[in-house]
């Protein structure tokens, strides 16, 4: 296995498509790969009543556990088993149960906010901003959560104009400036056709993170 891994973090906002993209490159590259949803990575709220924790505002960075993440984050890449903690969108709450995550070659960090946190940012090898126009992942975004996370349309309307939106503008769109390669609407099959090829260069024989004949071999500057 290599030591560290090759990191990839997937930002961009509600319904643009980071899953699909991150589970396409995970499907077609294999085993090598595992995904971290940032989801999982949302704060325990066990100390508050259901109904508090629907008010929460889950789009903004004090929502998440950003320690918990960096020091497990910190471990895959350094070829240690984490314990990471599960999430249960339907009563917004972190699960009581862990699954034990053995770490791999290629590790990809997938959330709103992969590329908020200037200490997680500097453990990516490739940042990605999946970016989609609003209109359209508001669509995604009702169509899901009524479907798959038991909520009201009228709720999800709600919530989008509240918090959704706001914090998108003022935290999640400003991370795209830290992205090294930017994917317009998600399943976009040439995009995640390239986006597969680097992982699999990645994976047969490149250099590693410490090599000093790594920066030679990168195909995109950096805006950091
Ligand atoms: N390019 C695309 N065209 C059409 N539907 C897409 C595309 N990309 C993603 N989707 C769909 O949009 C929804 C939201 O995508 P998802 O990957 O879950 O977004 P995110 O993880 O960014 O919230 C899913 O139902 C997915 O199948
Ligand atoms: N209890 C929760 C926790 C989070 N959300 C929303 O999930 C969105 C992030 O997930 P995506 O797959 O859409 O990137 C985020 O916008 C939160 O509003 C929620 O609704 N309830």
């Amino acid at each position: 296995m290599k030591i560290p891994s090759f990191a990839i973090g997937i930002a961009g906002g509600t319904g643009a498509g980071k899953t699909t993209v991150s589970r396409t490159v995970a499907e077609t590259v294999g085993e090598a790969v595992t995904r971290i949803p940032l989801d999982n990575y949302y704060e325990d709220l066990s100390h508050l009543t259901f109904e508090e924790r629907e008010a929460v505002n889950y789009d903004h960075p004090s929502a998440f556990e950003w320690e918990l993440l960096r020091d497990q984050l910190n471990a895959l890449l350094t070829g240690q088993p984490i314990e990471m903690p599960q999430y249960d969108f339907e009563v917004h709450n972190r699960a009581d149960e862990r699954v034990t995550v053995e770490p791999s070659d290629v590790i990809v960090l997938e959330g709103i906010l992969a590329l908020h946190d200037e200490a997680i940012r500097d453990m990516l090898d490739l940042r990605v901003y999946v970016m989609t126009d609003a209109d359209v992942r508001i669509l995604r975004r009702i169509e899901r959560d009524v479907i798959e996370r038991d909520r009201d349309l009228e709720g999800v309307m709600d919530q989008y104009l509240e918090t959704v939106k706001p914090m998108h503008e003022k935290f999640v769109a400003p991370t795209k400036k830290h992205a090294d390669v930017i994917i317009p609407e998600g399943a976009n099959r040439m995009a995640i056709d390239l986006l597969t090829e680097k992982v699999e260069a990645e994976l047969s024989d490149g250099p590693t993170r410490d090599d000093p004949d790594r920066e030679l071999t990168f195909d995109g500057p950096t805006t950091d």
